[in-house]
């Protein structure tokens, strides 16, 4: 797992550190990391110099350098990677500059030219290596004023590698927003602790590969804000197949979905589930969304339901909503569903009817909710627009108003229980934005909550997987290449022992 902390924090730590540590001495720990990265880049042959030496020597390294610290962590990387033999210019953006800094790297051997200097910033920029962007980190707030907003526009489209310092200069490190102008990195270099806006998409896609360097700040952080899953977690919320399971140990998923009107969401749903590692799965719907998902999944044991599920038999947890209708019915039957005290998953169509009927939420069994941004935006009473700009806050203050695991899906998924840090899902694909893509969802975290996992955990763990199955899907079969074809739900669906597989390995 990978934690994050908002800048409060950041800020609590550094000040409990820094008294314990002679002036200077925190950002000189930052910088040290920070050239270090630079000189692996320039040495791997992926920023700069070819041939033979380190790589460091005669590159040209071009800082962006803010008013701020950030700006000093900058110069004094600058300093150390001019004393390997590289060429740097700092170009000087802020109303201010870290005098330390700026001092250390002219002693090195580096020049420094004002952002106001003619042509002679954008032609250093052109002509670079690798550019670090110092131009703001923890202390940006709001859309980046000029000149480093046209700074940030020249470094993102120049050909050398950019490495962003704590974070890229435009990118909130709270949220994730960015409102105008920001700098696109390839590496992002952040220190102490990861940001919660390096998780969270549009920060997370600007940020590129991120590597954290300690400083120590360690033992003075206090909770994290947000966290991001790795294959290994994920592998550890699975329920696991031991050998002497038999069907109903792996957990048995009830699934209410589909109506007469609507049932590719139930065979979609079914098969999340089913692929999820169900030992069994049963399937409560009208007449012809049974047929359907009996045609497509011989192993679902289905009943016909009409306004009662007390012929369905023995289930571990509940996934309703997917294509089941808003009407009257519907709402019966989940309000059934919902009574019952067993985890219950709600998606579509049942979000809808929590939204006239949130009092069926006031249950004390684990509830997963998987609404996208305007489902969401419906049951906190505003606008999706207002959900999409602050997916964080949304998805914490859901988890508390409607006494439910919140998953949020969209471009970054987010996932939110209450008092706890929220966890962000890294394996999403913009290919998953296709119809039914969350029907599978659904299924799928049906199936790990019917085996026992808590919610938090069969929702971070679907959303991991099922990303993975999108990209998976994307891809095809070819080992190595980047090209990818559009996908459909089922493609999702037959992607997912695929994507299991790489928690294995
Ligand atoms: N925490 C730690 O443990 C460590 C932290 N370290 C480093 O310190 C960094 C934080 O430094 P920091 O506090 O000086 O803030 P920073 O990000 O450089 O910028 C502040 C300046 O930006 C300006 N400004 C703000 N918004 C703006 C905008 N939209 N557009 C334009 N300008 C804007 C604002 O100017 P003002 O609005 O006041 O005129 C203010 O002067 C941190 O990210 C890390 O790199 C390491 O050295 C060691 C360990
Ligand atoms: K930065």
């Amino acid at each position: 797992m990978r934690y994050a902390h908002e800048v409060e924090k950041v800020r609590a730590a550094e000040r409990a550190l820094m008294a314990r540590l002679p002036e200077g001495a925190l950002m000189r720990r930052a910088a040290a990391g920070l050239a270090s990265v630079c000189a692996g880049l320039l040495r791997s042959g992926r920023a700069g110099v070819t041939g033979p030496g380190d790589g460091v020597y005669g590159a040209e390294v071009v800082l962006l350098v803010g008013s701020g610290d950030n700006g000093g962590d900058a110069l004094y990387a600058g300093e150390r990677l001019a004393r390997r033999g590289a060429r740097v210019t700092a170009i000087l953006a802020g109303s201010k500059t870290h005098e330390g800094g700026l001092a250390a790297l002219r002693s090195a051997g580096g020049r420094a030219v004002e952002a106001g200097d003619g042509d002679r910033p954008v032609r250093a920029i052109e002509a670079a290596d690798l550019i670090i962007d110092g131009m703001l980190g923890i202390g940006g707030r709001g859309g980046l004023r000029e000149p480093y907003a046209t700074l940030a526009g020249h470094a993102s489209c120049a050909i050398a590698t950019l490495v962003a310092c704590d974070l890229p200069s435009g990118v909130d490190a709270d949220t994730g927003v960015v409102s105008g102008a920001a700098v696109h990195a390839d590496v992002t270099v952040t220190f102490g602790t990861y940001k919660p806006g390096l998780f969270v998409d549009p920060g997370a896609e600007h940020a590129g590969v991120v590597e954290l360097v300690d400083i120590g700040l360690g033992p003075y952080l206090s909770d994290p804000d947000a966290c991001l899953p790795q294959a290994a977690d994920v592998d550890l919320w699975t329920p696991q197949a031991q050998r002497e399971s038999n069907k109903y140990r792996r957990g048995v998923p009830g699934v209410l979905a589909g109506s007469e009107t609507f049932t590719g969401a139930a065979v979609l749903s079914v098969g999340g589930a089913v692929r999820g590692g169900a030992g069994m799965v049963r399937f409560a719907s009208a007449r012809h969304s049974v047929e359907l998902v009996r045609h497509h999944w011989p192993e679902a044991v289905t009943s016909v339901v009409e306004d009662s599920l007390s012929g369905v038999g023995r289930v571990n947890a509940w996934v309703a909503g997917p294509g089941m209708g808003t009407d009257e019915r519907a709402e019966t039957l989940l309000g059934e569903v919902l009574a019952t005290d067993l985890p219950v998953l709600v998606d579509a169509d049942g979000l809808t009817v929590l939204t006239r009927r949130r009092d069926l939420l006031g249950r004390s069994a684990p509830t997963v909710l998987t609404p996208h941004a305007g489902e969401l935006a419906r049951l906190l009473g505003t606008d999706a627009d207002q959900v999409e700009a602050r997916r964080l806050e949304h998805v914490r203050r859901a988890a508390e108003e409607l006494n439910a695991t919140v998953l949020l899906k969209g471009s970054t998924t987010v996932i939110a229980e209450a008092d706890r840090p929220v966890r962000v899902n890294p394996t999403g694909t913009p290919r998953l934005a296709t119809a039914g893509s969350g029907d599978v969802l659904s299924g799928l975290i049906g199936a790990f909550l019917a085996g026992g996992a808590a919610a938090i955990d069969a929702a971070a763990a679907g959303a991991y997987l099922h990303g993975l199955a999108g990209r998976l899907a994307a891809a095809g079969p070819e080992p190595g290449s980047d090209a990818e074809a559009p996908i459909s739900a089922q493609d999702v669906v037959d992607a997912l022992p695929a994507a299991f597989r790489t928690l294995a390995g």
